[in-house]
């Protein structure tokens, strides 16, 4: 295979890959829609490697040897659409497309249909890593087919991270299959950080630490089990202090979380499939909340908190220690959620998706890449088809031995009006697994009885409507 590739789409993604690429020895046709970025890019890095700089995307196609392979990474949605159209107008059958943007798998699945009708591959694929991911070594999470993932997988693999020789690269089989899996991630990404953020907060508020004392709090919590990427970047932001001021970076910025939309996609999703993934929602909610400006001025200062103000927390290092254990226990949940998802969307779409490839390439190079996730793999490695990551027995007694500090942080958060929808709703979620019996019970009978929607036994097969207001005898149903 002759180690050649196009990349069209300049901005910190396209032009990280393209050096990446370069880096590895491929000779790299580079393209963008305003010309200044790949001017930009050849005076700043082209001594990097071999780049063929193109001015209009005639020529960036007519540059690279067929089948062609190109990659294109710009705005998802209509930006995507604009430009898979133009390059379709001149790629062949035989050539693939790569779109290693951010799209929404339902896009990638109509992309890959309308270019198969060309013969030209289309593959959808996640990455992650940021902007210095994209350079180093990213996450790349490749979906379409297998001819397809046979004439750019080796090249892809080549510029992804490794972990333990092991590219963090993984076919994944199927058209839209891959940026699901990336709208997942991301969807756990939400998750995590609004965790994180949960976590600082109570121990800013309820111990009065400074964002410089959490940072070194959360420095030490990366030395164990929550050693992640995103624990790590929590200290270096919270010990980060503004030039202009001098106060705390994280005072100075606005409390309004924005989103570009892989997590609404994310529960949106979750919704049609019926997976509750309550730790993504809350998350995605929560920024939500943080944005809505006009309802928090109006609410502050005239909601009223709790009636006594909290009693200052006595064992300082105690709460320290179970916050750690509510963020690794809710941490979990969400992961675990994620990868429910992911079976589901596999099982409703027909893909081939491997959960355990999945851990293993999220190991290195992703934004949620964490010691934790090698437990995560040798799991799904464990039993490929595990129900629940809840229910494996290192999962089990990991979260089992952080229960008492995870219980006790959610009461305090409660106790002193601090929110802290994350946690609770991870806690709400594991205690709902483990319960006997639900009061979803009250729910059907409630159904039933105002809209004849009718319930099934604990002791008979069947469905089944009472007669509420009749004489209540019941009738089998279908
Ligand atoms: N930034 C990140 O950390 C990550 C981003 N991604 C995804 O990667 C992709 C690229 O992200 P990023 O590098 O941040 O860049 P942006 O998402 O900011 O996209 C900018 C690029 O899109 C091009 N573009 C926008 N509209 C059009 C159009 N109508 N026609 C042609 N080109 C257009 C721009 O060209 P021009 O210069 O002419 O304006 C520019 O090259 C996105 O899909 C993003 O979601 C994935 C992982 C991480
Ligand atoms: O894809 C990513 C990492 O894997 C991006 O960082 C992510 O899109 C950021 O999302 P948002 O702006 O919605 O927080």
């Amino acid at each position: 295979m002759s180690q050649e590739i196009g990349v069209t789409g300049l901005a910190v993604m396209g032009a990280n890959l393209a050096r990446n690429l370069a880096r590895h020895g491929c000779r790299v046709v580079v393209h963008n829609r305003t010309r200044a970025r790949t001017d930009a890019l050849l005076a700043a890095h082209g001594d990097e490697g071999e780049f063929v700089a193109t001015g209009s995307v005639h020529e960036f196609v007519a540059a690279l040897q067929r089948p062609r392979r190109v990659v294109v990474m710009v705005q998802a949605g209509a930006p995507t659409d604009a430009v898979v159209e133009e390059l379709m107008a001149v790629l062949e059958a035989g050539d693939v497309l790569v779109d290693g943007g951010n799209a929404r798998y339902t896009d990638t699945i109509r992309r890959t249909a309308a270019c198969a009708e060309k013969g030209v591959h289309f593959v959808g694929a996640g990455i992650s890593g940021g902007e210095e991911g994209a350079l180093l070594g990213p996450s790349i999470m490749p979906g379409g087919s297998a001819e397809a993932y046979a004439l750019v997988g080796p090249l892809l693999e080549s510029i992804a991270a490794v972990v333990d020789g092991t590219p963090c690269c993984t076919h994944v089989d199927g058209d839209g299959a891959g940026h699901f899996v990336k709208m997942v991630h991301n969807g756990i990404e939400y998750a995590d950080m609004q965790l994180i953020a949960e976590a600082y907060d109570l121990l800013r508020l309820r111990l009065g630490m400074s964002p410089a004392e959490i940072g070194e709090v959360f420095a030490g919590w990366n030395e164990g089990d929550l050693d992640s990427y995103l624990i790590e970047i929590t200290a270096e932001v919270l010990r980060h202090v503004d030039a202009d001021t001098g106060r705390p970076f994280v005072d100075v910025v606005l409390d309004q979380a924005e989103q570009k939309g892989t997590g609404r996609w994310t529960v949106q999703s979750a919704l049609d499939l019926g997976v509750p993934v309550s730790g993504i929602a809350e998350a995605v909610f929560a920024r939500a909340l943080s944005g809505h400006a006009e309802q928090r001025a109006a609410a502050r200062g005239v909601l009223p908190g709790p009636a006594a103000p909290p009693e200052p927390v006595g064992d300082r290092d105690g709460f320290v220690e179970a916050v750690r254990q509510a963020l690794y226990a809710s941490k979990v949940v969400a992961y675990a959620q994620g990868f429910d998802q992911i079976a589901a969307g596999a099982q409703a779409h027909g893909w081939n998706v491997d959960r355990a490839a999945l851990a293993t390439i999220w190991r290195g190079g992703c934004i949620i890449r964490a010691r934790f996730l090698d437990r995560i793999r040798q799991a799904f490695t464990d039993d490929p088809g595990l129900t629940t990551l809840l229910v494996h027995p290192y999962f089990r007694d990991a979260v089992a031995q952080c229960q008492e500090g995870w219980r006790t942080v959610v009461v305090e958060a409660v106790r002193a009006g601090v929110p802290a929808p994350g946690f609770a709703s991870a806690l709400a979620y594991y205690d709902g697994l483990r319960a006997e019996r639900l009061p979803a019970a009250l729910v059907q009978g409630l159904r039933d009885l105002f809209g004849a929607h009718t319930y099934r036994r604990v002791d008979r097969e069947g469905s089944f409507h009472t007669l509420w207001s009749e004489d209540r005898s019941e009738r089998p149903v279908g």
